[in-house]
C-alpha cells in the first residue's frame, strides 16, 4: 500500500492528504436541517448529515488528492450511529479510488494490539467468512506501549500490504512535555521513537525506497522535522498542523527528501469548512482550498528543487 500511495501522489501531482474530520455545527445548514427533520434531536440524524457532508467532501475532491484521514474521535463521540459514519467515510473514500488512514491513534499490550491491528488493517474471521470492521490502508499508531506493541501490527503490514504511522513528535502545543524529554544517552525520547521506526523500515521497504512504516511529525516543529527526515531516511512521513494548526508550505518542506517524495501533509478544518472562510458551497469551497493547498506546496517545492513532478 505505501507504493499505491507514493504512486497516487506522484499522479496527482499532490502530497496531500485531506482530513475527515466532521464538527455537526459547521456542517452546513441545510444538510442539518434536512437530517433532523428526518431523524429528530438524535444521534441518527447527526451521523446522515456526517455521512452526507463527508460524500460530498470526497465526491468535491477525489481527483484532486491521494488519500483521506477520517479522525475516529469525531464519530465515536456520536456512539454506533457516529461509528456507521466512520465506517462509511472509509468505505466511500475507497470506492472513489481514494488511501484511507485511520486516524486511530491505537497501541496496547500485544494481544490487544492485535485485535486493533484486525479491527482497522485486518480481517476477521467467523466461521468460514471473513469480515472487515472498518477497513482502513494505514492505521496511527500510539507507540508508548513498546515495540512488541506496535510490531503486532506486523502480519496485517506485510499479509494485508497496509501500513502505519507511528506518532514520533505530534504537532500539538504541549507535545515536547513527554516527547522531547532527554534520555540517559543525551537523546530526545522522540529520537527514540525514531530509532525504533528507523530499525523496522530497514527490515520492510516498498519500491520508491519507503517503508510501510511511516512516521506522524508536526509541521509545527520544522527542526525536528528536518532532523527527523535525516534520522528516518525510509520513512514515509505523515506531517499534520497545516493550515488551522499554523504551520505552512516552507515548515513542511524539510519533510521531502530532495526527490520531493517521502511525505505527505495533512489539513482537516482548513480544507472541509474552508466555505465558512470563503463563502460559497462547501464543496466548491473545499475543491478550492485542497487546489490552492497543493500549489502553495508544489510551488515551494519548486523553489528549493524538489518537486518531482
Ligand atoms: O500530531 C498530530 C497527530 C494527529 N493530528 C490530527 O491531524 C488532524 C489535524 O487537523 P487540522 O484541522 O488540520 O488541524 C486532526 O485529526 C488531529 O487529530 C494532529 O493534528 N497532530
Amino acid at each position: 500500500m505505501i507504493d499505491q500511495l507514493i504512486e497516487a501522489i506522484i499522479q496527482k501531482k499532490s502530497p496531500i492528504v485531506v482530513g475527515l474530520d466532521p464538527r455537526f455545527n459547521q456542517i452546513p445548514q441545510a444538510i442539518k436541517e434536512k437530517c433532523l427533520a428526518e431523524y429528530g434531536e438524535t444521534l441518527e440524524a447527526v451521523a446522515a448529515a456526517i455521512k452526507i457532508f463527508n460524500r460530498g467532501i470526497i465526491d468535491a475532491v477525489a481527483d484532486e488528492v491521494p488519500a483521506v484521514k477520517p479522525q475516529v474521535a469525531f464519530y465515536e463521540q456520536y456512539g454506533l450511529p457516529g461509528m456507521a459514519a466512520y465506517l462509511d467515510a472509509c468505505q466511500y473514500a475507497a470506492s472513489k479510488g481514494l488511501v484511507v488512514i485511520a486516524d486511530v491513534k491505537r497501541g496496547d499490550i500485544g494481544s490487544t494490539s492485535k485485535a486493533y491491528a484486525k479491527a482497522h488493517l485486518g480481517q476477521v474471521q467467523v466461521g468460514n467468512k471473513n469480515y472487515q470492521g472498518f477497513p482502513a490502508d494505514f492505521a496511527t499508531i500510539n507507540p508508548y506501549l513498546g515495540d512488541d506493541c506496535m510490531k503486532e501490527f506486523e502480519a496485517e503490514i506485510v499479509q494485508e500490504d497496509k501500513g502505519i504511522f507511528i506518532l514520533v513528535k505530534t504537532s500539538n502545543p504541549t507535545s515536547g512535555q513527554l516527547q522531547d524529554l532527554v534520555m540517559a544517552d543525551g537523546k530526545h525520547l522522540y529520537e527514540k521513537t525514531a530509532e525504533i521506526v528507523a530499525g523496522w523500515n530497514d527490515k520492510i521497504c516498498g519500491k520508491f525506497g519507503y517503508s510501510p512504516v511511516g512516521a506522524v511529525v508536526g509541521a509545527t516543529y520544522p527542526e525536528e522535522l528536518s532532523a527527523l527526515r535525516a534520522q528516518m531516511p525510509k520513512a514515509m512521513l505523515l506531517v499534520p498542523g497545516y493550515g488551522a494548526q499554523g504551520g505552512g508550505a516552507k515548515d513542511v518542506i524539510n519533510a521531502f527528501d530532495t526527490k520531493g517524495l517521502g511525505a505527505i501533509v495533512n489539513n482537516s478544518r482548513g480544507i472541509i469548512f474552508a466555505y465558512e472562510k470563503i463563502g460559497g458551497d462547501y464543496q466548491e469551497a473545499a475543491r478550492k482550498a485542497v487546489i490552492a493547498m497543493k500549489q502553495d506546496i508544489n510551488d515551494t517545492l519548486s523553489s528549493v528543487g524538489k518537486q518531482y513532478w
